[in-house]
């Protein structure tokens, strides 16, 4: 509305509303800047609109802060307030403004339009500029922006532009990932080359042998002389041995246990192993029998050191050592099978040879030797195809339980520990698989397998059993002595039937059908423990019973040559095996890159919650902007400053804190959910890593270097779409940075709640996490009042605190001319012009959830 000058109509109503001021009296004019005597006033032309109104002078020259239009205003007649009539008051509560009510006063500058200094023209915004109310001077867009003649915000393009062009860099990159996924799948489909390269050579390591003298039995004495002949057809397999011998050069750099009176009681009363006593010789192939519940598990995690035994002792190589010494060396099976879903097998197997075999080994030589392996366990056909899970299977369970096995294969572990690696697997893949076992036994490494029923080629196949009931010992010895063992106690092993079933009943307490009456009609268990650990009757019966061998040796599978079981490790050999520790394993970068690459792989092969996940951070950008479009970037109101304070109308301080609380929450909901993922579905997996001297810290950071990326993707999709909807005044890359830093952050707290909750639990927990600390944003209730309550240290841990701080901040200060900052600042609570600060906070407090979130990692990944 165009403000009317003075001019002759005005000037009469003037000298007519100065009469009637003064027969009203001089009492009533004041002054805000009391300046001017009355008697100066007295001569001063009043000029509200409203008969009866009695001005305000709002200074005694005609001063016009700056942001204010005063066109009337002179020395003379000094810029006035009139006291509102009953509608624009209510306009001036309501929308904030109202058209002046009295010829000499002041009125802010118009959105859209400018007052220069002075206050004396308001002048149309041009193009390429934009000027939001009350401003003084144009602001200057941004490259790009749309800003046409009169606007009062700026919208933003640039970023649009290069969001939209990291979509479609995305796109390609994905497209083409696929389209080099299957080049190479349809390339490695005959990846037979790699066997000529290393069948040929006798060594082809010969040089790298700095270790120890040549091994007792070569890889090429064993493979003439002690492989099953279906191994050895396979071509794959030589280059498999002859890289294996490039590790373990010799029986005597192998592991070897000894353990006495080894008890595991997790609390009083509750005895899982009782007095286990025992020793495995490096090189020999162990089964460990017992019924359900037996205490199995038990004792291999205990002899692996992953459970810590309460009672008795264990000696590696004849030394008390910590165990957790060799991990590097030991490789180990889990019950579960615990692989990477997203990765395909040859992927599965190529991260755990690469970051477990020696840093010297070239990637090439890697590979290969992972294509051999991936032979021998049968797995070539199904290589590239993705592991999948229990809820979206891709290979089968067999084959899964077979990659779980070449994952610590391809470690060429010194020794190995598998818990029921047979189960799921049919008879023809078990036996291959034992057979393999059995191969690289002879080469030196010690083989421990918890096994169930297995199928009598099998049992025989091992050179010793372990036989456990109720968490004692029952047996331990060669396998084929146990039938003469049992027979001391009255049972016969039926020759036609498989021995480990019968066994297996004895050993349960079930084998009255197989007793003699030259003894006992039926042991308990406890009678067969005792029987053993006095062990006299073994030889009184022994001679009587003139037993024929039970076991036939299985016409597939070798004998292995006994040994006496015993170990005498000389310092030159410990030297040795601390030298073989030190070279195993990657170096901390090739494990982080590793780490890294994998990482990436997943988040392609989940390509549905990253784009769900980057779209659910434009949405939440867009509805914030959208709830805020209809402001056109005016977010805050604060009093005017003096002397026009009594001009002021009804303050905003609630819009830009709202933008700011919202932003944080809505961040909060659309990075936590996948968030929590990134650590919460990999505590096993990472548990299974670290156990076997995968680096953790290099694993985390990989880890989260990966989501880096996302973030920033998500991040700028929140910022765009907010930035262009809201068009707050703050610039669009402090908002951008500042959104970035509340993204890190959640995705730290909710890497925390990962770790520590239970998978199920972890989004929704992460959720309410990060709405939490979006809450405690300092705007509902308002950080003035926290700091009344003396609890602001307890609001400023939060990131939301200093999040909407920097979003109220910046974009009040560029007003900072206009309004009195000072009361909006005591007002809210909030301290403005603390940018760099705020930001610092941001990412002291998400870096502090990260260092949390690893430490977390670790404590539960040793738990494990
Ligand atoms: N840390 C522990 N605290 C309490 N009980 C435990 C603990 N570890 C194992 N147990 C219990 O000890 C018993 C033996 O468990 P273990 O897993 O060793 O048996 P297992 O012979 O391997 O059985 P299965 O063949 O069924 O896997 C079980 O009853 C198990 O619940």
């Amino acid at each position: 509305m165009p403000y009317p000058r003075l001019n002759e109509t005005t000037t009469e109503k003037l000298e007519q509303e100065t009469q009637a001021l003064s027969s009203f009296g001089n009492s009533n004019l004041t002054t805000l800047e009391a300046g001017k005597s009355l008697s100066q006033l007295n001569s001063s032309v009043t000029g509200c609109y409203a008969n009866g109104s009695v001005p305000i002078f709002l200074a005694a020259n005609d001063t016009c802060i700056l942001g204010f239009f005063c066109p009337n205003s002179t020395a003379q007649q000094p810029p006035q307030f009139c006291p509102p009539e009953p509608r624009c008051q209510v306009s001036r509560y309501s929308r904030g403004q109202c058209p002046p009510q009295g010829i000499f006063e002041p009125v802010v500058c118009d959105a859209g339009f400018y007052c220069p200094p002075g206050g004396k023209e308001k002048i149309e915004c041009a193009k390429g500029t934009y000027c939001p109310m009350g401003s003084y001077q144009p602001f200057k867009c941004d490259y790009g922006a749309l800003c046409s003649s009169k606007s009062q915000r700026q919208v933003v393009t640039v970023p649009f532009g290069i969001l939209i062009a990291f979509d479609i860099i995305l796109g390609l990159v994905v497209a083409i990932g696929y389209a080099i996924s299957a080049w190479r799948k349809r390339r490695k489909g005959s990846y037979a080359p790699v066997v000529s390269d290393y069948k040929e050579a006798e060594d082809p390591f010969g040089d790298d042998v700095d270790l120890i003298a040549k091994p007792k039995r070569s890889v090429t004495t064993v493979l003439e002389n002690e492989v099953d002949e279906d191994l050895s057809s396979n071509p794959h397999f030589e280059i498999y041995m002859r890289f294996i011998g490039r590790l373990i050069k010799s029986k005597e750099v192998g592991l070897s246990f000894e353990f006495e009176d080894l008890q595991f009681e997790p609390k009083p009363g509750k005895k899982i192993l009782r007095n286990v006593s025992g020793s495995i010789d490096s090189g020999s192939m162990w089964a460990v029998m017992g019924g359900s519940g037996a205490g199995k598990s038990t004792f291999v995690n205990v002899l692996m050191g992953k459970t810590k035994n309460t009672g008795g002792s264990i000696k590696v190589n004849g030394h008390h050592k910590d165990m957790s010494k060799y991990k590097k060396l030991i490789g180990y099976v889990p019950q579960d099978d615990i692989v990477l879903p997203e990765l395909t097998v040859r992927e599965n197997i190529l991260h755990s040879a690469r970051v477990r075999l020696p840093a010297t080994w070239r990637d090439r030589d890697i590979q290969a030797f992972v294509d051999s392996l991936i032979s021998c366990i049968g797995l070539s056909h199904v290589q590239h195809s993705l592991v999948g899970d229990a809820n979206k299977p891709v290979i089968s369970g067999g084959q899964r339980k077979r990659v779980s096995i070449g994952m610590e294969l391809a470690a060429v572990p010194m020794a190995i520990f598998l818990d029921e690696p047979t189960s799921g697997l049919d008879a023809t893949s078990a036996s291959s698989i034992m057979r393999l076992l059995r191969a690289i036994t002879k080469l030196g490494v010690t083989t421990i397998t918890i096994i169930h029923q297995p199928r009598e080629q099998i049992f025989h196949g091992f050179d010793n059993l372990f036989l456990l009931g109720n968490g004692s010992e029952i047996y331990a010895g060669p396998t084929s002595d146990a039938s003469t063992y049992f027979a001391t106690l009255g049972y016969i092993l039926p020759k036609h039937a498989n021995p480990a079933d019968t066994i297996m009943d004895v050993i349960t307490g079930n084998g009255r059908e197989y007793t003699t009456d030259l003894v006992w009609s039926d042991q308990p268990v406890e009678k067969l423990i005792e029987q053993w650990r006095t062990r006299s009757n073994f030889g009184d019966y022994e001679s009587d019973l003139h037993l024929a061998p039970v076991f036939d040796t299985s016409p597939n599978l070798r004998p292995t040559p006994s040994r006496p079981v015993s170990v005498i490790s000389s310092p030159e050999q410990e030297h040795i095996l601390a030298q073989t520790m030190k070279k195993r394993g990657g170096s901390w970068p090739a494990q982080m890159y590793y780490c890294f690459k994998r990482s990436i792989t997943q988040q392609i092969r989940n390509r549905n919650s990253f784009f769900f996940e980057i779209g659910v951070g434009a949405l939440a950008g867009g509805i914030i902007g959208l709830s805020a479009f209809a402001a056109k970037g005016q977010l805050f109101r604060g009093l005017y400053q003096k002397p026009f304070t009594t001009l002021s109308s009804a303050v905003d301080y609630a819009s830009i804190s709202q933008v700011g609380l919202l932003g944080g929450m809505a961040i909060g909901l659309a990075a936590s959910a996948p968030a929590v993922k990134v650590f919460g579905e990999e505590k096993l997996i990472y548990a299974r890593e670290r156990s076997s001297g995968h680096s953790s810290s290099a694993y985390y950071v990989g880890k989260m270097l990966s989501v880096l990326p996302r973030i920033c993707l998500s991040s700028l999709h929140f910022s765009v779409f907010m930035g262009i909807l809201a068009t707050p005044l703050m610039g669009f890359h402090q908002m951008f940075a500042a959104n970035l830093l509340y993204f890190f952050a959640v995705y730290g707290l909710a890497s925390c709640i990962g770790m520590v909750v239970k998978r199920e639990d972890g989004p929704l927990l992460a959720v309410m996490a990060s709405l939490i600390i979006g809450v405690l944003g300092g705007v509902a209730p308002p950080l003035s009042k926290v700091k009344m309550w003396h609890l602001e240290g307890l609001w400023r841990m939060s990131p939301g605190v200093w999040f909407t701080e920097v979003y109220v901040s910046q974009n009040v200060l560029p007003l900072e001319y206009l309004y009195l900052l000072d009361v909006a600042s005591e007002q809210m609570g909030f301290t403005f012009g603390q940018y760099s600060l705020d930001m610092l906070m941001i990412f002291a407090i998400g870096s502090t959830y990260r260092v949390l979130a690893y430490i977390l990692l670790v404590t539960v990944g040793r738990k494990r």
